[in-house]
């Protein structure tokens, strides 16, 4: 038993001081170092919750009906591809569609099953829920934001449009939770309380490190922990060593082909926090898919 990683009730504690912890950081360090912090965590643990894809892929349909590896990896290319090429004739819309993917993955890694209802309830709440976590992060740090945007989409979306957007998807998720989802009065507290103190986080840190921290305490380790017991059976240090050498090579593609982009790219852009964005936005929803069929298989 010494090997074992907390349980997943004790993983959201973790995540709670992991937070109070990244803020203490944001306070006493520098935007420099905290965007240091926010790539090493972004290319290490961000990409690497993302870099079993392929092998989940396999892994999640029937043995019978597993597709060959080199399909799958053609497959997954070929939709990377298109959703760059997406971004580049329809950005606005690419990135609207982003947005929701997103907030609906993030939700459902947030609600973690642990929510009954219809399938239609649930979905909506774990969009309305991962917008409003984007929402008060992009509401922190409206004209970084809106600089962003720009560079990938060459559209201006002001910044004063999160204000209003905030304000009506903290009502609906509100409404919607307590109206539709028993839970008991603590939990519904506590789920408030992390919002609140996401609040906090994201007006004191940059915008890097507010993201890495979502990002990277809030997503990628419980969705790691997710991943691992479900290969594996068991969460454990050793099961966290075998995910690590069965990604590694996918894991080291994708942060070497963010570098050549880097490299190839440098020019158009101009600024790297864009660039790491379209990367992140290219080899996202492939992820969503996948994590989505995961949950429901
Ligand atoms: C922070 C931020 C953005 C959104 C990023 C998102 C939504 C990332 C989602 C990543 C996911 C879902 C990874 C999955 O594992 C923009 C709008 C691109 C640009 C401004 C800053």
């Amino acid at each position: 038993m010494q090997n074992q990683l907390p349980e997943i009730v004790k993983l959201k504690n973790w995540m709670l001081v992991g937070t109070f912890f990244a803020l203490w950081i944001s306070v006493y360090f520098n935007k420099a170092t905290e965007e240091v912090l926010a790539y090493v965590l972004i290319l290490s643990f961000g990409i690497l919750h993302g870099s079993n894809d392929i092998k989940l892929i396999r892994a999640t349909s029937y043995n019978e009906n597993a597709p060959g590896m080199m399909k799958v990896l053609l497959c997954y290319l070929g939709f990377i591809a298109m959703v760059i090429a997406l971004l580049k004739f329809l950005p606005l819309v690419l990135i609207g569609v982003f947005l929701i993917f997103s907030a609906y993955h993030f939700g459902e890694q947030h609600w973690n099953g642990g929510l009954s209802g219809s399938r239609i309830s649930k979905t909506t709440l774990y969009v309305n829920y991962g917008l409003l976590v984007l929402t008060i992060l992009f509401h922190a740090h409206g004209k970084e934001v809106e600089n962003i945007l720009l560079k990938l989409t060459d559209f201006v979306v002001p910044a004063a449009i999160w204000r209003s957007l905030l304000f009506i998807l903290l009502i609906t998720f509100v409404l919607q939770y307590i109206l539709k989802f028993k839970q008991k009065v603590s939990t519904r507290f506590r789920e408030l309380l992390i919002l609140l103190v996401l609040y906090i986080v994201f007006n004191t840190a940059s915008l890097l490190w507010s993201f890495a921290i979502y990002f990277i305490i809030w997503h990628s380790v419980p969705s790691l922990s997710d991943q691992i017991q479900y290969l594996y059976g068991e969460l454990s240090w050793k099961n966290f060593f075998k995910y690590f050498r069965t990604s590694f090579w996918y894991w080291a593609a994708a942060v070497v082909s963010l570098f050549g982009l880097f490299l190839f790219f440098s020019k158009a852009f101009d600024e790297v926090v864009p660039m790491l964005f379209a990367f992140i936005i290219a080899i996202t929803f492939p992820h969503v898919l996948v994590i989505d069929k995961l949950r429901r298989s």
